[in-house]
């Protein structure tokens, strides 16, 4: 099974606007309302593949009508724990004019220590060998910045798959755990190394250091660029697909989707890649944070193409 732990969700409020004028009244003509946050994003991608996840992690007390209703309608298993307050709204300001992406993100609730003792316990409870886990997203105020490389050790002891995708300290600290995967974007990454985003050839040397560190696999993904994957035998580089763009929030979770739906298919590292990309591609050429189609990954998929680097 894959499971899929969202520490923080947010309700994401995608509002369209033609340019953004700072310090005036600005009015939106479309608004889009998803129940996102990483680790949700995941399972509403690993859907679409036709996969099954569970989300598991932490669900506002105060809003979680509105959030679970969305995951039941997209038909997608949970078992949260609730805690007190409200789940965030995450805003997601697009520019249709110039085309640019703004993201507001709120901290979100406060956990407490039962929380997280509730959280490992349940995880202790489910996962078996094989399972696959995707940890991912910011830590909500409350959290030790080390519960996620407490629950990457935990995973690793009992045979689980980990796939981890997170930002600054968290990432940082998280690594340590040495996840199966990681899929950080070039920011998160150049904050692990000092790397030149222009040579692929630096991001390859570094991702290489966490592969002999024992991470096996390193997918870095670099927006409108397009994307490196580097695995224990493998370097590869692929541009991001054209495509009409519509909003860029999830084209990182689908990416991570792709990865675990291609793990729990026993996909070979290049078709995973391939998935990747084409399920980033299809993401953006989506509304809000809504879910792309199989048949739309399935011609990104067929339009896909890769290059060997470093030989
Ligand atoms: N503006 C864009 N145009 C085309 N593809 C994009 C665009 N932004 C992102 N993508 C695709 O989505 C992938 C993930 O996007 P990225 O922004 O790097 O991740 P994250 O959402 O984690 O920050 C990219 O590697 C690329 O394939
Ligand atoms: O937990 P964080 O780092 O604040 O990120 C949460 C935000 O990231 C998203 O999961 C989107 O992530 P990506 O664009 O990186 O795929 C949103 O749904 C959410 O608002």
């Amino acid at each position: 099974m894959i499971y899929t732990i969202t520490l923080n969700p947010a309700m994401d409020m995608t509002v369209y606007i033609d340019v953004l004028k700072k310090g005036q009244v600005n009015r939106s003509h479309y608004c889009l309302m998803d129940a996102g946050g990483k680790g949700i994003n995941v399972s509403k991608v690993i859907k679409a593949l036709g996969g099954q996840s569970i989300a598991l992690g932490f669900l506002g007390n105060d809003n979680k009508d509105w959030f679970l209703k969305y995951l039941k309608d997209m038909q997608i298993d949970f078992d949260f724990i609730f805690v007190d307050g409200l789940t965030r709204t995450n805003i997601k300001i697009v520019e249709t004019a110039q085309k640019v992406y703004t993201d507001l993100n709120q901290n979100g609730f406060e956990v407490k220590k039962k929380d997280i003792s509730l959280l490992f316990e349940k995880i202790d409870r489910i996962a078996k060998t094989d399972d696959i886990f995707v940890l991912s997203g910011s830590l909500p105020p409350g959290a030790d910045e080390d519960v996620y490389v407490e629950l990457i050790r935990m995973l690793k002891q009992k045979g689980a798959k980990v796939i981890f995708d997170a930002d600054g300290k968290a990432l940082e600290r998280g690594i340590i755990g040495k996840p199966d995967v990681i899929k950080p974007n070039i920011h998160e990454f150049k904050c692990l190394f000092d790397v030149d985003e222009n040579d692929l050839n630096s991001i390859v040397n570094s991702a290489r250091k966490l592969i002999e560190n024992g991470i096996k696999k390193v997918l870095i993904s670099m927006g409108a660029k397009g994307a490196v994957f580097v695995t224990e035998n493998l370097a590869l580089f692929a541009k991001a697909a054209e495509a009409k763009v519509k909003s860029t929030t999830g084209a990182g979770d689908s990416m991570v989707a792709a990865i675990s739906y291609g793990l729990s298919q026993n996909m070979d590292d290049i078709s995973i890649f391939k998935l990747s990309l084409a399920c980033a591609a299809a993401k953006v050429s989506k509304e809000g944070v809504k879910p792309p189609e199989k048949n739309k990954i399935e011609e990104f998929l067929e339009k896909t193409k890769l290059e060997r680097l470093g030989e």
